[in-house]
């Protein structure tokens, strides 16, 4: 049996509070010694990439105490009690299974007679069958004609993973002759997201996929009927045009006016359904099923690597662990996560609510507060872009903000071209490189409007290209690092209350039963 323990509760976190190191990054980031960290401090990942820590302000002292932390909260253990299949979602009281849809990391789940593995690689099988008869023009619409745009319709979890992943391979796929179907979503209930790409697509030719788990979402909802009256305007049958993924129990699973339908379960957290039926749907149909096939196995190796003991060959924990270091120990509010890769764009904004909706805490497992700091605010964009923007906050700025960088050695698209002496690649590359030497070594100038304080630190992840494995295997080391950051700091990062309230005023406001300031603000919007 795991103990569940606050972080202050446990003696490692003493210890590290105790430990008087502080490195500093502009000491030993310098010289020789810079280049022996940055060769040493870095352990392998899934798909051959490389999680490299050495701009980080840890020392062999201070992992040594993070390795005992890791023991003493015994996170290896608790990670195995959630993918055998124990109630770890406690406010909900739900397992949580989105490993098992990739791959069979420990025992069998079956809940109520039902093989959970079997159930979701059923799932994906049926979806593979039917992305192969809509590329092959066996299932068309009412005209007999192929759909060649598909739209995905949710919001939250049915959204932002499936359109960074989506965003995140099309160039690859356009490049490999694995692009089947172009991909367009549509989140927000603000009528101009629906309309924008209504108008920029042939309703005529175009599946919609209804994507929601709780099957009650609002914005969805609403989405769905305004884009089953846009069918229906261009005079076609709405039934003709929609797939729905939904979870078994949701009031979706029982509608009729769909072409088929899609399930996951109550076991599959919205922000970790991109790898279910949620991402699977889409992704099969713009790219075919073997790449989302691809997307998970790369997951799945990411997942098996986060089975390991030891923190060097776990690289989810070992980011796990120093993020909790600078959380709780170097007071950092806030994280950046700056992927220097275009494909990646929307991969930040998933993360923020992989992380912010899961971490975002202040009552531990069991509902009672906790007395230290957990999950930290997240941001990002890709760069360069971000240089152009944001970073002189980072570089000058008073807060002090903890960078994880992305960077592959080579473009997806393959095009490129030698200006002045070197590619657009090696330009983006040599960017990422100079960046984590500025953020934590700086520069001294006698003006000090010039000066660069360093020692902001950073850690990146370094692959050869961005492809469906690499980019599986990047975000479920994210995922894997956000859970076991929950299990540190002893919170449920598997429920969601937080989200709540804002929708039962909501829907006060539109029922007419909204006083005082919700009145005042309900008449200034013009509602
Ligand atoms: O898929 P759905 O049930 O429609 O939920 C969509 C989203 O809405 C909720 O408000 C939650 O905060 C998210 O975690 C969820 O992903």
């Amino acid at each position: 049996m795991v103990a569940w323990r606050n972080l202050d509760q446990l003696d490692a976190f003493h210890a590290l509070q105790a430990l008087e190191d502080q490195v500093v990054l502009k000491e030993v980031m310098l010289g020789d010694s810079g280049k022996e960290r940055v060769e040493k401090y870095q352990v392998p990942m899934a798909e051959g990439l490389v999680y490299n820590f050495a701009a980080k302000k840890v020392n062999d002292r201070v992992l040594a105490t993070l390795s005992d932390l890791a023991k003493e909260a015994q996170l290896t253990e608790k990670f195995q009690e959630l993918y055998n299949g124990e109630i770890i979602n406690t406010g909900e009281h739900r397992r949580v299974l989105h490993h098992l849809v990739r791959g069979q990391l420990g025992e069998d789940v079956c809940v109520d007679g039902v093989n959970k593995r079997a159930f979701y690689v059923e799932q994906q099988n049926k979806i593979a069958d039917f992305a192969k008869k809509v590329h092959a023009g066996e299932i068309t619409n009412e005209a007999g004609e192929k759909f060649t745009t598909v739209v995905q319709i949710g919001i939250g979890g049915s959204d932002l993973g499936p359109r960074a992943i989506y965003i995140g391979l099309e160039n690859w796929a356009k490049k490999t002759g694995n692009f089947k179907m172009e991909a367009k979503f549509i989140s927000n209930v603000d009528p101009d997201d629906a309309a924008v790409v209504l108008n920029s697509i042939d309703i005529a030719h175009a599946l919609f996929i209804l994507v929601s788990k709780s099957g009650t979402t609002l914005e969805t909802l609403t989405n769905e009927t305004f884009v089953k009256n846009a069918i229906k305007k261009e005079g076609l049958d709405p039934a003709r045009h929609m797939v729905a993924v939904t979870s078994e129990t949701s009031p979706l699973a029982k509608g009729t006016d769909y072409i088929t339908a899609f399930f996951m379960d109550d076991y599959i957290g919205g922000r970790y359904s991109v790898s279910s039926s949620v991402g699977g749907a889409i992704l099969s149909l713009a790219f075919g099923p073997e790449v989302f096939a691809d997307f998970l196995a790369g997951m799945a190796a990411a997942d098996d690597t986060a089975k390991n003991e030891d923190i060097f060959q776990n690289p989810a924990m070992l980011d796990a662990l120093i993020g909790v270091y600078e959380r709780n120990i170097l007071d950092c509010e806030v994280t950046a996560v700056l992927p220097y890769s275009q494909a990646m764009s929307r991969f930040p904004a998933h993360l923020q609510q992989a992380d912010m909706e899961s971490n975002g805490k202040s009552v531990n497992r069991f509902g009672e507060p906790v007395h230290y700091k957990t999950g930290p605010v997240i941001f990002g964009e890709p760069g360069t872009n971000g240089q152009h923007s944001f970073y002189q906050l980072l570089h000058q700025g008073t807060t002090i903000v903890p960078l994880q960088f992305i960077g592959f050695r080579e473009n997806q698209a393959g095009m490129d071209d030698v200006i002045e002496g070197s590619t657009s690649q090696q330009k983006l590359k040599a960017n990422v490189a100079a960046q984590i030497v500025a953020f934590a070594c700086g520069k001294e100038d006698q003006d000090l409007n010039k000066k660069f304080e360093g020692e902001r630190p950073s850690s990146i992840i370094v692959g050869d290209q961005l492809t469906p494995k690499t980019l599986g295997a990047i975000l479920a080391h994210f995922e894997n690092k956000i859970m076991f950051q929950g299990f540190l700091w002893n919170v449920n990062s598997f429920d969601q209350e937080g989200v709540q309230l804002g929708k039962v005023l909501a829907k006060n406001v539109l029922a007419g039963k909204s006083e005082g300031a919700l009145a005042a603000y309900s008449k200034l919007l013009g509602i």
